[in-house]
């Protein structure tokens, strides 16, 4: 009785040493599989962060469909800057390719990072007083400093950009029969004798006066661009730019519009140079933009001004910043040094 006990006994042992091995067994599986799930998961994961990184860095603004035989090879000068900027956003949202040349004197790259890596969008650091060999349908030459404090920080830089920098460009456009327009200025007019000035008026510049290193290297680039015309028979096209304001305007410009909008954001004086009588009006950058789209797209090959006929005083205009800005600035009337030109300069004397 006692042996079959023992035998029953040992019996019932194995079966259970063997259960636990089977069950050993599908725990360990278990065990594997889960390893395995859980690799799949970080797997997922990071293929999860890395698509999310490729639509965020593709998130670029909406670009019209074009097909290949509607679609401008455009190249934009200056087109990291204020302005350029402005024209390039709207070149890319209506379907181009744009092909950006700055030297970041006075252009930035933010001001145009929403395109880097747009298969539509090429940047280049580039110099145009060196000459430049690329493919492009249109030219729009922005390129040059515009604010008074900037064009006068170095004037030979300035004519140089203006003159060398504008030939070099009408020999890409000579080359490559591209249209180009060129961004003049309201400065050609000078210190004007007319009010307001007609595309026919020549201007009243003092050519050795401080602001000659601009007003003068705008009036040879455009004396270049009607040269090209006539010898080459190439499309120009010269857009006379007045004051311009807006979005991605520097703090720092030293142009009127910001200055002003930020001595009375930090109730700091406003400062205006001379008596305040001069008169200027001022556009803002999108209106200027579809301007100069039009006038591109346009037959009309003499200049045209941009701007808006609207003209204020300076004191004027400082008056109705300060009042929108509710700023508790004073107003005062400073001598400028860089502003002294033509009647500026008489004023400027006389309140000595
Ligand atoms: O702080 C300031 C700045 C400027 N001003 C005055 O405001 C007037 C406008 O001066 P801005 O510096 O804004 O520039 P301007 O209008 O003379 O030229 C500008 O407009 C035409 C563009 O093509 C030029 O590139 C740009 O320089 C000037 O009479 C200037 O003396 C002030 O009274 N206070």
């Amino acid at each position: 009785e006692n042996k079959k006990g023992e035998d029953i006994l040992e019996n019932v042992k194995r079966q259970v040493r063997t259960g636990d091995d089977d069950l050993q067994q599908q725990v360990e599986g278990i065990n594997i599989k889960i390893e395995n799930l859980e690799n799949t998961i970080a797997m997922l994961k990071s293929e999860l962060q890395l698509a999310k990184t490729k639509i965020n860095a593709t998130a670029y603004p909406h670009v019209k469909k074009r097909n290949y035989s509607e679609r401008k090879r455009i190249l934009v000068t200056g087109g990291a800057g204020f302005v350029g900027s402005h024209l390039v956003d709207a070149l890319m949202a209506d379907g181009h390719e744009v092909t950006v040349v700055d030297n970041f004197f006075t252009g930035r790259k933010q001001n145009v990072v929403h395109w880097i890596g747009h298969p539509n969008f090429e940047l280049m650091n580039h110099d145009i007083v060196n000459p430049i060999f690329i493919e492009v349908d249109e030219i729009y030459h922005l390129a040059s400093p515009a604010s008074p404090p900037n064009y006068m920080y170095n004037p030979i830089k300035t004519i140089k950009t203006n003159t060398l920098g504008t030939i070099n460009m009408l020999g890409l456009a000579k080359r490559v029969k591209a249209k180009m327009l060129l961004a003049s200025t309201s400065e050609v007019y000078g210190d004007p004798e007319q009010h307001p000035q007609t595309e026919n008026y020549w201007g009243n510049v003092n050519p050795i006066g401080p602001r000659a290193c601009y007003d003068e290297a705008k009036r040879v680039a455009e004396s270049m661009c009607y040269a090209y015309k006539k010898q080459e028979a190439l499309e120009v096209r010269v857009a006379r730019i007045f004051n311009t304001f807006g979005p991605r305007m520097y703090m720092n410009d030293g142009r009127v519009v910001s200055n002003f909008i930020l001595q009375c954001l930090q109730n700091k004086s406003v400062t205006i140079y001379g008596d305040g009588q001069q008169t200027r009006s001022f556009q803002y950058v999108t209106d200027l933009v579809e301007g100069l789209i039009q006038l591109m797209n346009s037959n009309y090959s003499l200049p045209v001004n941009l701007g808006n006929p609207e003209e204020h005083s300076i004191e004027e205009f400082a008056t109705i910043i300060k009042k929108l800005s509710g700023s508790s600035s004073k107003i005062v009337h400073v001598k400028a040094m860089e502003m002294t030109q033509g009647k500026e300069s008489q004023i400027l004397k006389e309140l000595d």
